[in-house]
């Protein structure tokens, strides 16, 4: 374990830290903040929510130097709120060092970016947008001494590499380039060593991919199944906030609206909407105005929100990294968090290549019955009117009870209370439009066989408790949509 003032940082950078909550160094900002102190372009790989976000932007704030005028730090990330994510963490790193960091994003005025360049020393941007400044040359990027990549992987990939390209041109020659993800395939690791200076590579040693702290389940479920396990899962499960990741834009208004007409307080997100409809359902989601965010893969990568508990892959996702990030919204610094997968039949082996490439086998559970469902949200009640219990103050309601007990049982008064507290779910009908399953011919990696899934049923558990490593963890924030702006 290592302390961050072993590692030569300034007062003020500690400081800030210490104001953060931050009192150890996570296994990749030990490995990589001195390097990046020392000069080295990192190719820096970690599992999710491990604080990548700091260990670029603890060395890219040391080197601002405040007596140049411009922007020395650049980083470059896929999706609008992400941007606005990092830049918020940046912000709070540099606050005692005088260091700020901006986010510019497609979907906002530029007019109101281009005057507030001048005042920022870090600029964290979308490819987009950042391309359509340096065009129209309203960013002078001639000072920038280190550039990141943040999900590098996905900014290297064929949607984005070019602009990638582009925007690296812009960069002075001599300058630093850290890039950073949970996942890497090879094929990008190999392109992005081209745009870099002799990398030094660093990966953390966990054999898996994902972190242990999120317990990974599948459900093998028909197709026109889906929807009435998905609610079943969330009575029993009762997440704090929970991710529903769709394949489709179209599918996620559906079973937003789905999850809608079942009484859950949930909402849509995806590249459709506007800019503005974006931020307020994220906004309610990080407040727990909503408890259910339904995605499409443009949340799935880098969003930290603390408070979600679980995450379900309501349809199995295309590619395997992808599942790494859908499933690293959860889990994050520590905590406890939970994901179940649903699984078509037909769609069996895309769960093969998701094992494959994690090195962790997904066990198997049993989709609840209606029955299990009711009792999970009746032991929902039982928690709530106990906590009441416990923690406020209910000398005014003590008449009441007593003349209450004074002509009924005790035992049917809390039973009626129970079911007054209790939702009791219609399952509803719900038709939602058919997808195609997943086929591994489309997905990289080939086919493959598995294993039936035979003796892995799981039973189920009651809610964890969340063990962070941050002692402010009261911080709930950030999301991330992908999309080119
Ligand atoms: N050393 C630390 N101690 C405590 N909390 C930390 C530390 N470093 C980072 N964190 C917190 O951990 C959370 C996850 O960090 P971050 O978003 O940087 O993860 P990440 O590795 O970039 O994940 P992802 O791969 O999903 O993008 C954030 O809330 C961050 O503030
Ligand atoms: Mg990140």
């Amino acid at each position: 374990m290592t302390k961050f003032n072993s590692l030569g940082l300034s007062d003020p950078i500690l400081k800030a830290l210490d104001h953060m909550g931050f009192e150890e160094t996570t296994p990749i900002q030990e490995q990589t903040i001195p390097l990046g102190m020392e000069g080295h372009d990192v190719i820096g790989q970690a599992q999710t929510g491990t604080g990548k976000t700091a260990a670029f932007g603890i060395p890219m704030i040391e080197k601002v130097d405040k007596q140049v005028r411009g922007v020395q730090g650049l980083v470059v990330a896929p999706t609008r709120e992400l941007a606005i994510q990092v830049a918020e963490e940046l912000n709070r790193l540099g606050k005692n060092a005088g260091v700020r960091a901006l986010p510019i994003y497609g979907g906002s005025n530029m007019e109101r970016q281009i005057r507030a360049l001048k005042n920022n020393e870090i600029v964290v941007a979308t490819p987009g947008r950042l391309l359509d400044h340096i065009r129209r040359k309203t960013i002078k990027l001639e000072q920038v001494h280190t550039a990141v990549l943040d999900e590098a992987d996905e900014m290297l990939n064929m949607g984005f590499i070019d602009d990638i390209r582009d925007i690296l041109k812009a960069l002075p020659e001599e300058r630093q380039t850290l890039l950073f993800s949970a996942t890497m395939p090879k094929e990008i690791r190999d392109i992005a060593t081209t745009l870099m200076n002799t990398p030094k590579e660093v990966k953390t040693k966990s054999k898996e991919m994902t972190v242990s702290n999120i317990d990974q389940y599948y459900v093998e479920i028909a197709e026109k199944h889906k929807f009435d396990a998905l609610t079943r899962l969330l009575d029993l499960q009762s997440p704090d906030l929970a991710i529903v990741f769709g394949r489709t834009k179209r599918r996620v208004d559906e079973v937003a609206d789905a999850l809608q007409v079942r009484g859950f307080r949930a909402e849509g997100i995806h590249g459709d909407l506007t800019q503005g409809k974006r931020m307020s359902v994220l906004k309610k989601f990080k407040e727990g105005r909503v408890e259910i965010l339904v995605a499409t893969d443009v949340a799935a990568r880098g969003l930290d929100i603390s408070d979600v508990t679980h995450v379900y892959n309501f349809d199995i996702p295309q590619d395997p990294e992808s599942y790494v990030h859908r499933i690293g919204r959860t889990g994050r610094a520590g905590r406890k968090g939970e994901s179940i997968s649903f699984v078509t039949p037909r769609e069996k082996d895309q769960l093969n290549l998701i094992e494959k490439l994690t090195k962790k086998k997904v066990d198997k559970l049993r989709v609840p019955s209606y029955k299990e469902a009711q009792k999970g949200q009746q032991d929902v009640a039982v928690t709530k009117l106990v906590e009441k219990l416990n923690a406020e103050d209910i000398n005014d309601y003590k008449q009441a009870a007593s003349d209450l007990m004074d002509q009924y049982e005790g035992q049917d008064l809390v039973a009626a209370a129970l079911k007054m507290l209790t939702v009791e779910r219609q399952e509803t009908p719900v038709r939602l439009s058919s997808v195609q399953p997943i086929s591994t011919k489309n997905a990289k990696g080939g086919k493959s066989k598995r294993g039936g899934g035979q003796g892995r049923n799981n039973s189920y558990k009651g809610n964890q408790k969340k063990r962070p490593y941050n002692k402010n963890n009261n911080r709930n924030r950030n999301f991330n949509q992908k999309d080119k702006g």
